[in-house]
């Protein structure tokens, strides 16, 4: 029996439960924590949007609320690109670690003390690391990214957000001075305003929790595309679901562990992407973050899910 036998339906079994938490999670998104503004072109962004969206490992999705409205996937980015590296060997590890960072994911601090080596690939600077990586592999690492998303979206019709990416590339200096920094200790390959621009288009993607969802089914299809072909083998998405599991919400990894259970990338757009091994994805989307750039109502319609259906990876 495959996987796809065993977890058959699990998107229609599980959509009374999504109903059940947008009922009771939805109305509250946007009462408490204010949508990322630092991004000037995100600040616009209703804070009461609320989506939610399951995609089972046989590839059907079903959603509600606002679950195929597109929004800006930002840093859930950082789990589709760290894939593609991954694909193109081991190497990447000796560049950057695997350790939780419990800073904020946009700090510069461990970087002097760590020799240039950032803590884990879903911080920005790691996040840079894994970019540059990838712009040695394909040439053109934000055009990977995107094309591995319509891939596994079945949407062809998903792009950058040119407003988006320009907008946080003229308030880059933050993610400059880490690309910098890293450049002198020698861990960047490429020249810094080229990684830069990659790893900006590459966040300003837009979205829909519908279509995330279904790009992140390899991750709990343990690294096979949805064409059956393999984009990791399994140990390599072992490795993608623990980091997520472990570094996947900044420094309040350890509370979406502790109240979700689950592997997750969150993103300052609102987004997360959630992964049960073996059997579904979920895409969250609400934009009001809470102070370490986590949707408070993704969040909590996250603890609500496994709560309810008792599916986390424990
Ligand atoms: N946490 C995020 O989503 C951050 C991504 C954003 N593009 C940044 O670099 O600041």
């Amino acid at each position: 029996m495959t996987i796809e036998d065993v977890a058959a339906g699990a998107a229609r079994r599980l959509l009374s439960v999504l109903r059940e938490i947008a009922d009771e999670v939805g109305p509250r998104a946007g009462a408490v924590g204010r949508v990322a503004d630092y991004i000037p072109a995100l600040s616009g962004v209703d804070p009461a949007a609320f989506g939610f969206a399951v995609a089972g490992v046989d590839g059907e999705v079903l959603g509600v609320g606002d679950w195929e409205v597109p929004f800006s996937i930002q840093s859930v980015s950082k789990v589709f690109s760290l894939a593609l590296a991954l694909a193109g060997g081991d190497s990447l590890w000796a560049r950057v670690g695997r350790e939780p960072s419990g800073n904020p994911f946009n700090s510069l601090v461990q970087l002097e003390h760590e020799d240039g080596i950032p803590r884990n690939p879903f911080i920005n600077a790691g996040a840079l690391v894994v970019t540059d990586r990838l712009l040695t592999l394909t040439g053109d690492a934000r055009g990977a990214v995107l094309e591995l998303l319509r891939a596994e979206s079945g949407n062809p019709a998903i792009d950058f957000d040119a407003g988006v990416a320009r907008s946080e590339a003229a308030r880059g200096d933050r993610n400059a001075a880490l690309a910098h920094f890293m450049a002198s200790y020698g861990n960047l390959e490429n020249p810094v305003e080229q990684v830069l621009e990659h790893y900006f288009w590459q966040c300003s993607i837009a979205m829909s929790c519908r279509d995330l969802a279904a790009a992140g089914l390899f991750l709990a299809r343990h690294g096979l595309r949805g064409d059956g072909s393999r984009l990791l083998d399994r140990s390599a998405a072992k490795r993608i679901n623990s980091i997520m599991l472990t570094c996947g919400a900044y420094d309040a990894a350890g509370e979406f562990a502790f109240r979700v259970g689950l592997p997750g990338k969150s993103g300052v757009g609102g987004g997360i992407l959630a992964v049960v091994p073996g059997r579904c994805t979920l895409c969250v989307w609400s934009p009001a973050l809470d102070r370490h750039g986590n949707s408070v109502a993704g969040v909590d319609a996250l603890d609500r899910f496994t709560t309810l259906t008792g599916l986390s990876v424990f």
